[in-house]
């Protein structure tokens, strides 16, 4: 039987080059784009096409920082696919960015520039916003909707009788010291964006502890520094043309500038390629590419304890409760609403 693929925030960038990936290894696919804007993933269907004629490439409407379109999705995949094979968590935000040059320079002249630059811890803050559904938006984006996801795909991504895997799409700006389990949208702070890398790292291992023996794996990739739309939100692309030579020297001593989305999809695509059981559920697999443009793949080691996984899963599980029942208030005040007019 056909394997069943669905990428989310495939129009571009990472999930862009890693559909283009997936239809080169195996053209039987059913690849299915989840992405908020119909127009892009269109866009994005019709140049996977060209290359790959004969691929079957579904799109899917998915805005998942809007809970009420993450049930919508979920309820519309559960019509068109008995299984899904992989479910890669890839779309993702950063608004607002703001690198702090202070620190850069700082840092520069330091003993950690080399780990600076490869999670540029200290360097960026961001200024988030609450979304329509009250929820702080990057917290929303890029882990809560996913959450949501996985949990309404559970009769799909949980069958005794065959694997499924899930993906998450997390960064090396995951920062322990940004995510507070008292604050788990990251109401107070200013680094929403690792403290929401930080949170998937931890949900991918409370997924791989309570799901693996229903058949459910998870595993968290960090793609290096990728020049993206999300990149260029942080500075703009004719500077980082502008300093490319300078980011060609970094690599040399840092194989984390991966650069090309090609090359940051490397980790993604590898885990496409292994059995679960081979895998190990508390490692973030690296996409690294050395100063001769070699790809590869390196696992290295979560910061993440033993206890604090399920706590932030119980909290998650508490949020899609509130969550459902705020949703579906709203829902019957709109009929009542109706019915009066
Ligand atoms: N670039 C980098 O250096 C790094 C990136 N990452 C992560 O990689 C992932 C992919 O980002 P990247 O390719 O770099 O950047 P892009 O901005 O190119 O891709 C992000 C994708 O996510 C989609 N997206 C954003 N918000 C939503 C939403 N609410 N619903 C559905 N889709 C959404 C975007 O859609 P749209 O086009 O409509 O905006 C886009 O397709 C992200 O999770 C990011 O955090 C991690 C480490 C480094
Ligand atoms: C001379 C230049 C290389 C100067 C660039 C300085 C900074 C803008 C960058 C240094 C490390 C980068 C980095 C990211 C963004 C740009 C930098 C801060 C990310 C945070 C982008 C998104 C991620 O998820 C991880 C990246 C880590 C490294």
């Amino acid at each position: 039987m056909e394997r069943v693929v669905i990428v989310t925030g495939a129009n571009s960038g990472i999930g862009l080059a890693l559909c283009e990936r997936l239809l080169t290894e195996d053209v039987q696919l059913r690849l299915c784009l989840a992405c908020r804007n119909m127009q892009r993933a269109e866009a994005a269907r019709a140049a996977l096409l060209t290359s790959h004629a004969d691929a079957h490439v579904d799109l899917l409407h998915l805005d998942v920082g809007s809970m009420k379109s993450v049930l919508d999705a979920a309820q519309e995949v559960k019509t068109r696919y008995r299984k899904v094979d992989f479910l890669y968590l890839n779309a993702g935000i950063m608004p607002n960015p703001q690198v702090n040059i202070g620190a850069f320079f700082k840092g520069l002249l330091s003993r950690n520039a080399i780990r600076m630059f490869s999670t540029a811890e200290g360097l960026l803050t961001q200024q988030d916003r609450l979304n329509a559904d009250g929820l702080q938006e990057v917290f929303a984006t890029n882990l809560f909707g996913h959450f949501l996801l996985i949990r309404e795909l559970e009769p799909l991504l949980c069958q005794s009788s065959h694997t499924s895997r899930v993906v998450w799409t997390s960064s090396s700006n995951a920062s322990h010291s940004a995510f507070s389990m008292e604050d788990i949208q990251h109401r107070n702070g200013t680094e929403p964006y690792s403290s929401s890398k930080y949170a998937s790292d931890m949900l991918s291992v409370a997924l791989n502890r309570q799901k693996n023996s229903q058949g459910l794996f998870s595993s968290v990739i960090c793609p290096g520094l990728v020049m993206t739309n999300l990149t260029y939100g942080i500075v703009p692309s004719f500077f980082w043309t502008l300093i490319m030579p300078i980011m060609y020297l970094i690599r040399v001593f840092t194989n984390t500038f991966t650069i090309s989305p090609y090359n940051g999809a490397e980790a993604l695509f590898w885990l496409f390629l292994q059995k679960p059981e081979s895998l190990d559920p508390r490692a973030k697999y690296h996409s690294l590419t050395s100063a001769l443009g070699r790809n590869y793949v390196q696992p290295q080691q979560m910061d993440v304890d033993n206890e604090t996984p399920e706590v932030l899963f119980a909290k998650l599980l508490e949020l899609e409760n509130f969550v459902k029942k705020k949703l579906k208030s709203e829902h019957l005040d709109g009929d009542a609403h109706q019915r009066k007019n």
